[in-house]
């Protein structure tokens, strides 16, 4: 079946967390329309760019785009951006049910709003392996008051401004920001206005509920809760998970879960849902919604005290939940025992020509003007840096506990490529960032494929010991995972998706500052290119006859 979507991207005021700010809408919202899909369908979305002056491009978040690599929405990899004005077709395959996202993807629009989700559906006779009443989905997002491209514009200056904390934490689009505070001009905040109302979650006593929870923030790793409730786990990036059970949910962004919660508790009252910043020692105050038990009323403020959440540097229990992620026993799709490559990627902040910079190999990336996908499958070699960029770093002398010693390092567009159908093994090694004591952490995603998440450990990677504790039984498939403060995470994944694929932090300012990386596999198997994705850099020209 063909699903159909006539969108409209432009900016209008909103206030989200009661602030007033320009936000990028699809349809007049934000978070935008849900694409609901069953598995097999084709989704087509028209996409007109009615932002005025700005252009666009939207990722579909998991979407392996199989035959369809230029749809992929990456801007600068995949695709020239959308002008204003235009209209973009997007046209593509949802080969597998679950979970998904999408987002703007283009320079930090991200944090503008244009975000949302898209629920694909088992085919008729097919069900999950776990039972549940109603299916629900949220999404979690950090958000400034500052204009995504005042953001970039300090992030890319000298001095550097940095964007700082944000000023609130949405769920579902709905945050709350203290119009009181002394520091905010008239009118720009309504304490009142029903746009910042709290999201409600309304419930039925006894019922359980599959809650599909996605983050999309722009820096935070969140840890989500709803008083008194536990969560079992269900499913991760769309795949099934052996089941386990939280009380907190830590969640990155570009990550999805399904976890399942039943309406157990007292239902004469109502519960706080919250969701709190963790791993960086933030001013953010939590977020939070209402989990309203039928048929209370919904906007009946729960008599408690909202939880507090966990301490923000306590990696312990993030870590642990990372190490329970394993395949659903019923649904293992082994990995390769063995990898044709193994690449070494540390992440390190640096300053590079004077600007602050992350770095993967002491390279900073950034996007060449032309895509990579058509320099590629036009041959234009001289569109991008052809330097194959470091398999890896000096691990011997490299103190992954302190400030990174090279103050300059070198920024580049180049990429790697991989053999088709060869078994690629990567290895994100974290480090200490420009400021003494300090490791992020950082949630890596790539785009057209899933990886088998091998492990995940402390300290500096071995590579000879370390991979003997490899998980090549039951691990989980993801796109999204994070490398957790001063530690490493492994990933598996087959190099068997022809295209050009971005595979970078998912925090929208440090991908801005250079932590990504390309990988090119089998472009001589991508087909015929479709004209709408050319127009910008050395592609101009190229369709005249
Ligand atoms: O990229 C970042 O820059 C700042 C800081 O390291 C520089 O002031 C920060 O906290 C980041 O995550």
């Amino acid at each position: 079946r063909i699903r159909r979507y006539k969108w409209e991207a432009k900016y209008e005021y909103k206030s989200p967390d009661c602030y007033k700010k320009l936000v990028i809408t699809i349809n007049g919202r934000s978070p935008g329309p849900t694409i609901r899909a069953t598995q097999g369908d084709t989704v087509i979305v028209e996409l007109k760019n009615n932002l005025l002056t700005e252009n666009l491009a939207i990722h579909w978040h998991r979407i392996r785009q199989i035959g369809t690599p230029w749809f992929d929405g990456s801007e600068g990899v995949t695709q020239c951006p959308i002008l204003p004005g235009d209209t973009f077709t997007y046209e593509f395959v949802v080969d597998r049910a679950g979970t998904y996202l999408y987002h703007a993807h283009y320079g930090m629009q991200r944090d503008a709003g244009l975000y949302g989700s898209i629920r694909v559906a088992l085919p008729d006779g097919k069900s999950e392996p776990f039972s549940y009443d109603y299916d629900r989905s949220i999404i979690l997002t950090d958000w400034y008051h500052k204009s995504s491209y005042e953001q970039a514009t300090g992030l890319s200056s000298i001095p550097f401004v940095w964007v700082g904390e944000p000023q609130s934490l949405l769920i579902q689009g709905k945050g709350r920001f203290n119009c009181s505070l002394p520091s905010v001009g008239a009118g720009l905040c309504n304490a009142t206005s029903p746009e910042c109302s709290p999201y409600v979650l309304t419930v039925v006593s006894g019922k359980t509920y599959r809650l599909r929870i996605g983050s999309l923030t722009s820096l935070s790793a969140l840890s989500f809760e709803i008083e008194g409730h536990n969560m079992t786990v269900v499913e991760a990036d769309g795949h099934f998970v052996e089941p386990f059970v939280v009380t907190r949910l830590f969640i990155y962004s570009g990550e999805t879960y399904s976890v399942l919660v039943t309406a157990n508790q007292d239902p004469s009252r109502n519960y706080w849902s919250t969701s709190k910043v963790v791993s960086r020692n933030s001013t953010t105050p939590n977020g939070l919604a209402i989990f309203n038990y039928y048929p209370n009323h919904p906007k009946k403020l729960p008599p408690t005290i909202p939880p507090r959440g966990p301490i923000w540097n306590d990696v312990g229990p993030r870590l642990n939940q990372s190490l329970a992620l394993k395949s659903h026993r019923n649904f293992i799709q082994p990995p390769p025992k063995t990898s044709n490559r193994v690449i070494v990627l540390l992440n390190t902040q640096n300053r590079v020509n004077g600007n602050v910079r992350w770095s993967v190999n002491n390279v900073s990336y950034n996007h060449p003007h032309t895509p990579y996908l058509i320099s590629l499958k036009e041959n234009l070699q001289n569109s991008f840096d052809q330097t194959p960029p470091p398999e890896g770093y000096d691990d011997s002398n490299y103190d992954i506990y302190s400030v990174a010693p090279n103050v300059n390092g070198t920024t580049s567009n180049s990429i790697y490529r991989l053999q088709f159908n060869s078994t690629v093994d990567i290895i994100l090694q974290n480090a200490n960032s420009m400021n003494n004591n300090t490791s992020e952490t950082h949630p890596w995603h790539l785009h057209g494929h899933d990886f088998w998440v091998l492990g995940h450990g402390k300290g500096k990677f071995n590579r000879s010991t370390d991979p003997k504790n490899y998980d090549l039984i039951s691990p989980i498939m993801k796109n999204t995972v994070p490398v957790h403060p001063y530690g490493w995470t492994a990933l598996r994944f087959r190099a068997d998706n022809p295209g050009a694929w971005a595979f970078h932090c998912h925090i929208e300012s440090h991908f801005f500052m250079g932590m990504g990386v390309v990988f090119e596999q089998g472009i001589d198997r991508v087909g015929k290119l479709p004209s709408s994705i050319y127009g910008c850099g050395d592609t101009k020209g190229l369709l005249r006859p």
